[in-house]
């Protein structure tokens, strides 16, 4: 039986599965990198080591299931969203990319929003820019490091390098373009109007195509560094809230993903352009002409429970740190955590928003801290939700996702945080089952992707009931939390000397 590999470009680490077409998986291998802070509000990581991450994570992946590679017939692609990777003449990185959770580019992303507004383009965008955003982080660099920028002659998405690197071809898709800011979301297609009276060059941009269109075949080089096969056909893949979308089969409305990966989602598919009006939320274009996902985009999830186990416990691993919490009663006996370490997108748009933790006394201990910081990462989702549902988008079901849906505490906290109940499905790793599903939809393997889910994704029997005695309590310390941000946000402007 012919399998698919799917891979998924993560901020954290990369992963790459192998499956069949009915969604057996056959294996998963995984390689971690960091994110480089080189100087304050800055986030870069290598192209380079990405690459060789993956790479060395395909090899891996087929020396331990034994897998022949002969029988992959289609390979797909999901990436961390919005980071720029600037490309020279021979396709070279200029520079490390500047990844999503880069805030250098304040200055720049006021002055995108004051172009989007004097042009009239908010309504093809559907958002307004960020910091992290690769427009955003063009125009820093074109302002900053003009040797660098008078290098680039092509500019592409983080897993656009990856499949560069695997077909030879420079090139982007629809769905991972949109969230650049430099795209028409309406439309799909380049916003060249905005791109030009930026003055940058159109020519930086490279064709834009559709996730399950083939994009090219892995390179005789790319077969010798990998284990793939010559010639084995690479699909354009997508933005990996969208493929985490398809690997949970939300390829139509309904459902709504809670996510927790290094940053944090809520997401839905919808069939009309929908956008908030009051910029809280982003849009992007979803698997299909005609689909957009709406996601409430919180930057700080699992990144704040990989900060507090790296930098301040330098704990061993996540599971030892959830059971140390796991006695801890809902709400942390009184301590809060505002998550906001790399500033919030969803609902502040603030990238001067901070962290900290509040209502502590001398009786709260680490696991409380710990606790908290669930908690924290769990009521900035909720932000989402309520948003989500403000602009009339109903969950039917609430299916939990990423990394932090590893763990029943977390998935419990989210039920009783939300008061809904939270599913999951028997898919492992999501986003490369997402990844996978288009790849064999681009191949012919199945007539679409919805073909493909139905085959591949299945709720799991067991689900996360919101625990009643819970509710008065969070919706409590909900409200703290958001009272807590707004009461704030002065201060926050002014934290730092000479900021
Ligand atoms: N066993 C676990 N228990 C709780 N949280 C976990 C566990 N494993 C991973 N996580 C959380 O998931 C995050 C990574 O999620 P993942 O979806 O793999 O991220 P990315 O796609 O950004 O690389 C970690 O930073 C951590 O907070
Ligand atoms: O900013 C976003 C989505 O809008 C980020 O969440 C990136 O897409 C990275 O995803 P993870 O690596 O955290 O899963």
């Amino acid at each position: 039986m012919s399998l698919l590999m799917g891979i998924d470009l993560g901020t954290s680490s990369v992963k790459a599965l192998l499956m069949d077409v009915h969604g057996k998986t056959y294996g998963i291998a995984q390689q971690h990198y960091d994110i480089d802070v080189p100087r304050k509000d800055w986030a870069e990581q290598s192209p380079e080591r990405w690459w060789t991450a993956t790479a060395d994570t395909i090899r891996k992946l087929f020396a331990e299931t034994g897998a022949n590679p002969n029988r992959v017939t289609g390979l797909g692609l999901s990436g961390q969203m919005h980071g720029l990777v600037t490309l020279d003449a021979q396709g070279t990185p200029v520079r490390p990319a500047i990844i999503w959770s880069d805030q250098r580019s304040k200055k720049q992303v006021a002055r995108i929003n004051d172009m989007l507004e004097r042009m009239n383009l908010t309504g093809e965008t559907m958002n307004k820019a960020s910091t992290g955003f690769a427009l955003s982080s063009l125009l820093w660099i074109k302002e900053n490091e003009p040797e660098h920028y008078a290098a680039i002659r092509s500019i592409v998405l983080p897993k656009d390098y990856i499949r560069y690197k695997l077909t030879g071809r420079i090139a982007c898709e629809a769905t991972d373009a949109s969230s650049s800011l430099a795209f028409n979301t309406r439309g799909r297609q380049w916003l060249y109007p905005l791109i030009e009276a930026l003055g940058i060059a159109a020519a930086l941009f490279p064709e834009c195509r559709e996730p399950f269109e083939i994009a090219g075949e892995i390179t005789a080089d790319a077969a010798w560094e990998t284990g793939l096969r010559t010639g084995t056909s690479v699909v354009y893949g997508g933005a990996d809230q969208c493929m985490q979308a398809v690997g949970n089969g939300v390829v139509e409305p309904g459902r709504i993903i809670s996510n927790i990966g290094t940053g944090g989602q809520v997401a839905a598919m919808v069939a009309d352009p929908v956008y908030d009006p009051q910029w809280r939320m982003n849009s992007f274009c979803h698997i299909h002409p005609g689909s957009w996902a709406i996601q409430g985009s919180n930057l700080n999830s699992g990144l704040a429970l990989k900060w507090l186990k790296d930098n301040v416990l330098q704990a061993a691993d996540f599971n030892g740190l959830m059971e140390m919490c796991a006695q801890v009663e809902a709400g942390s006996e009184g301590v809060l955590f505002l998550p906001y370490l790399i500033g919030e997108r969803t609902p502040h748009m603030d990238a001067d928003a901070r962290a900290g933790f509040l209502g502590m006394t001398l009786r709260h201990r680490t696991e409380h801290l710990v606790k908290a910081v669930l908690e924290g990462v769990v009521y900035a989702l909720r932000d989402s939700l309520e948003l989500m549902e403000e602009q009339g988008i109903r969950a039917g079901q609430v299916i939990a996702s990423g990394g932090g849906a590893k763990h029943r505490l977390w998935l419990q906290c989210q039920a009783d945080i939300f008061g809904k109940p939270v599913y999951t499905t028997k898919v492992q790793e999501e986003a490369c089952v997402g990844a996978a599903i288009v790849a064999g939809t681009g191949v012919g393997e199945y007539r679409s992707v919805r073909e493909g889910c139905g085959q591949v994704v299945a709720l799991d029997e067991r689900y996360y009931e919101p625990d009643p005695r819970n509710q008065e309590l969070y919706d409590h310390y909900h409200g703290l939390f958001k009272q807590i941000y707004l009461r704030n946000r002065e201060l926050f402007k002014n934290w730092t000397v000479n900021a």
